[in-house]
């Protein structure tokens, strides 16, 4: 289970300070498909990042099965089964993409086992398989690639940051059934950062956020009405809640 208690973020704004996340408290029970979304800005993949370890929080807590992981690396964080997908992946110049879909399994995967992975998110493996995760990647497939080494890894906690970006509306599809598909069967907690309403469809908790704050969290029957039909205002009439 991972939980967040009283988690802020502050950055230096001139000689003032601005508060990103302002007091989050969230807890994720163990398997469950949580889908954090809201207005742009609002502080989604800051809470992405202090979760796995990029930002350090100002102040406030987080747990990972009752455990204080606040001081953590990145890299223990990682160990511990912390996966992150970033908003825009990271290139690694040198490695080919069955390295790091190897290094991700963390075991010895044959070919056609690495191929799977990149099959399961759409990608014709033979095309992909020996490339290099370089400049020469589209946005779309380096997107995709990661996608991949998420599931390869398998961890207790995966973390993705707008996985639709970039994504052609024929893979969307394709992705939403990667998504359902890993919620069926990895033993894992799946925390999907995303504005799009198919993917908090199949969500089973929806958490807003504006301004810093949780303004809303329930299921996607008590969320996504009021979401939708809400749709342009969103963000203004959120922002007004706080005030
Ligand atoms: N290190 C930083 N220094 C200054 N401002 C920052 C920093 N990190 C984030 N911000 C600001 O904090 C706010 C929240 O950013 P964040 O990227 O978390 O938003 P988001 O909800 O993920 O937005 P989007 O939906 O557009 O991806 C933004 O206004 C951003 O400019």
């Amino acid at each position: 289970m991972l939980r967040l208690e009283h988690v802020t973020f502050d950055v230096k704004d001139g000689n003032q300070e601005k508060g990103i996340l302002r007091d989050v408290s969230l807890t994720v029970e163990d398997k469950k498909f949580v889908a954090i979304t809201g207005p742009n800005g609002g502080g989604k993949s800051t809470l992405a990042k202090v979760i796995a370890g990029i930002e350090k929080p100002t102040s406030g807590r987080i747990f990972l099965d009752g455990t204080d992981i606040t001081d953590w690396s990145i890299t223990e964080r990682a160990r511990a089964g912390i996966s992150f997908a970033f908003q825009q992946p990271v290139r690694f110049k040198g490695v080919t993409v069955k390295d790091l879909i190897t290094l991700a399994a963390g075991e010895r995967i044959s070919t056609a086992g690495a191929c799977e992975y990149l099959s399961e998110v759409g990608l014709c493996a033979r095309d992909y398989i020996n490339r290099e995760v370089n400049a020469s990647l589209s946005g779309g497939e380096l997107k995709r690639i990661e996608i991949a080494t998420i599931i390869a890894r398998q961890t207790k906690l995966s973390l993705f940051d707008e996985p639709e970006a970039g994504i052609d509306l024929w893979s969307f599809q394709n992705l939403i059934q990667v998504f359902d598909k890993m919620h069926r069967e990895i033993q894992g907690t799946i925390l999907i950062i995303s504005h799009q309403e198919r993917i908090l469809n199949i969500a089973d908790e929806i958490v807003v956020i504006a301004d810093g704050q949780i303004r809303k969290t329930g299921t996607k029957d008590e969320i996504l009405p009021e979401l939708l039909g809400q749709a342009g205002t969103v963000n203004c009439r959120y922002m007004k809640e706080a005030e």
